[in-house]
């Protein structure tokens, strides 16, 4: 099992959505920005340095949501949402095919890779309604 942190970053109503790159594993899905926790790092740590490395964007981390455990046919991950907006950068594309930023009732015309469905749903749910 591998933890991943990633992040919803919101600016505007909107929120920055990533599509992995063709050489990524799970091609040309969607995803939040983030990646895997290395030994000896929180996951706020991880967090912080992920979306620095692919995206040169350091954030201020506001909420978690709910985890999802999902397991892939070759790989189980358990993935950790958490809530954020930019606190300075300028954004750079480092790693992805592309990136964008979308308003929340378009999030669902993206093809998510497909353990981030749940954190869409419960983002459309509660978050929407209540920050
Ligand atoms: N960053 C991120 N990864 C996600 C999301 N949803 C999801 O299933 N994943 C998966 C894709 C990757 O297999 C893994 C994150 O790994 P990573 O981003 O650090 O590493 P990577 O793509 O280089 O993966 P790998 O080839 O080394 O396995 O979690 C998401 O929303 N954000």
């Amino acid at each position: 099992m591998i933890h991943v942190a990633c992040a919803l970053i919101e600016k505007d109503n909107q929120l920055l959505i990533c599509q992995r790159s063709a050489e990524m594993k799970l091609p040309l899905k969607w995803e939040f920005p983030g990646g895997k926790q290395e030994e000896a790092e929180s996951l706020e740590e991880c967090l912080l340095r992920e979306v620095e490395e692919e995206l040169s964007l350091n954030v201020t981390i506001h909420k978690p949501l709910t985890k999802v455990e999902y397991h892939y046919p070759d790989f189980s991950l358990t993935l950790y949402p958490y809530l954020c907006s930019i606190k300075s950068g300028k954004l750079s594309v480092n790693e992805h095919e592309q990136v964008q930023w979308v308003d929340p009732v378009d999030l669902w015309k993206y093809d998510w890779a497909n353990a981030d469905l749940p954190i869409i749903e419960e983002y459309i749910r509660t978050t929407r309604e209540t920050i």
